[in-house]
């Protein structure tokens, strides 16, 4: 298994580009299964997409990457895009309906083909993905709004059974604003008879791209944005390119990571609307930020200081960032707490922080952290793909080397982070678990 070996302490400088959005682009590569063709480019080469195109060649869909993934040996070069100038999918001849539990369990966004598959080809079987380390994660909400557009559901031996004579449009008010719940009932409302409302859906930027995009293919949706996304159907979508939009929890990310080590850090290929509460926190703390078009310029926070916040969705904090603010927080005067809201289970990361040297106490959903420790290198373990994320970056800024452990879970949503850090001037190399 793949680690990253990192010397902490060394300063950052440069430019780095931000790929595009994880979030944004395997809903889009879902919708493919609405019909049609496209061609996307911006697509980050993650994990999570190899796992989603893998799935759609499976689901009969005809995928082509053009230029192919660049060869390691043509070497990296972290200011342009890894793959996928442009990626072509259409329609198959076969329309196959199932999603198998060995790709479902890798990636548990593989449920958003559920309501494509019901729109278009009547029928799905998908297998439930199950909670993870993060949290419980039911789909519940997915499946009752289906259920209230005309499908009928049944569980079986782990697997989720969905059929439907045809979709009719509804008035679906979600309990709570859940982002793949509306990106599925957006998609299966496109090709639905009539009119749907969603009320209190998730209002979180990557919603926007997806009804950009699906707008573009000639679907009529408002509102997305909003926590009312009015969606009527139309029968077939149109031929579209589209460029999917900037990852703003990698740039996120990377912002954490000029503020904690930054001589000057560019991040580029972003807007700074989808960022504004990172941005908020991150000057609430002492980040003096420059934004520039299509660019911001961070350095260190000579001082930073401790603050309280709560995950919340979109326009709130993300839950996708509470791990790395951790770091930050742990070396700032002053104590600090977070409130996970999102998620009851994301704070596996603290511990191995804590074996860094930070001082974080778990109370339920809240991490009271201490303030003002000094980080030491340390053998850590991820947990999940932001508990990567945070260690990595706690390992950044710690005295002498850290070893984090399973970085796999990284690769599902970072492009070449450890190249890209490097760039800039990181000392960080992937090496395999216990080499010399
Ligand atoms: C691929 C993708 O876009 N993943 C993001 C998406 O995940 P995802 O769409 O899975 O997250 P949700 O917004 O659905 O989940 C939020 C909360 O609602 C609960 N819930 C959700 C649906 C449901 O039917 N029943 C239910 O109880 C979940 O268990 C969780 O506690 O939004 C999360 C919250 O911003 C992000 O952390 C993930 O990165
Ligand atoms: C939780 C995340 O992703 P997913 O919903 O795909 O598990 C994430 O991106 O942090």
């Amino acid at each position: 298994m793949d680690a990253f070996r990192i010397v902490g302490g060394h300063p950052l400088r440069g430019t780095v580009r931000i790929s595009g959005s994880k979030n944004a682009a395997l809903p889009i590569l879902f919708s493919s299964l609405l019909g049609g063709s496209f061609s996307l480019s911006n697509v980050p080469c993650l994990r999570d997409v190899k796992t989603t195109l893998l799935l759609l060649e499976q689901l009969g869909l005809k995928i082509s990457v053009r230029p192919e993934p660049l060869a390691e040996s043509k070497g990296f070069d972290h200011n342009e895009p890894i793959w996928s100038d442009l990626l072509e999918i259409s329609e198959g001849t076969t329309s196959p309906f199932e999603a198998p539990y060995d790709l479902v369990r890798t990636m548990r966004a593989s449920v958003l083909c559920l309501g494509p598959l019901l729109a278009r080809r009547k029928r799905a079987r998908v297998s439930l993905p199950g909670g993870c380390l993060i949290g419980a994660r039911p789909i519940d909400m997915h499946l009752k709004a289906f259920e209230r557009m005309g499908a009928r559901i049944t569980i079986h031996h782990g697997y989720i059974d969905a059929e439907t004579d045809g979709l009719e449009g509804s008035e679906i008010s979600l309990p709570y604003p859940t982002v793949t719940g509306t990106e599925n009932i957006m998609m299966a409302a496109v090709l639905a008879r009539g009119t749907t409302t969603i009320t209190n859906a998730a209002e979180e930027p990557e919603i926007v791209d997806l009804a950009n995009f699906l707008v573009a293919r000639g679907a009529r949706i408002t509102g997305a944005g909003t926590s009312t996304i009015r969606i009527v159907g139309v029968e077939r979508l149109d031929p579209v390119h589209y460029s999917v939009m900037f990852d703003r929890i990698e740039a996120g990310t990377f912002l954490v990571a000029a503020a904690l080590l930054g001589e000057e850090v560019t991040i580029r290929e972003v807007e700074s609307s989808p960022l504004s509460s990172i941005l908020d926190v991150l000057k609430a703390m002492g980040a003096e930020a420059e934004i520039h078009t299509g660019a911001i310029t961070l350095g260190a926070i000579r001082r930073p200081r401790g603050l309280s916040l709560r995950t919340l969705p979109y326009p709130g904090f993300p839950t996708d960032m509470q791990a790395q603010i951790l770091p930050l927080m742990a070396i700032a005067e002053g104590p600090s707490s977070v409130v996970e809201t999102v998620f009851e289970n994301r704070f596996t990361h603290v511990m191995e922080m804590n074996r860094m040297g930070a001082n974080i106490e778990i109370h339920g959903s809240q991490a009271m952290v201490r303030g003002g420790s000094r980080l030491e290198g340390a053998a850590v373990m991820a947990s999940d793909l932001r508990a990567s994320a945070g260690l990595v970056l706690a390992g950044l800024i710690a005295e002498g080397e850290t070893e984090v452990r399973r970085v796999y879970h990284i690769d599902r949503g970072y492009e070449a982070i450890e190249k890209k850090l490097e760039a800039l001037g990181a000392r960080i190399k992937r090496i395999q678990e216990d080499s010399p």
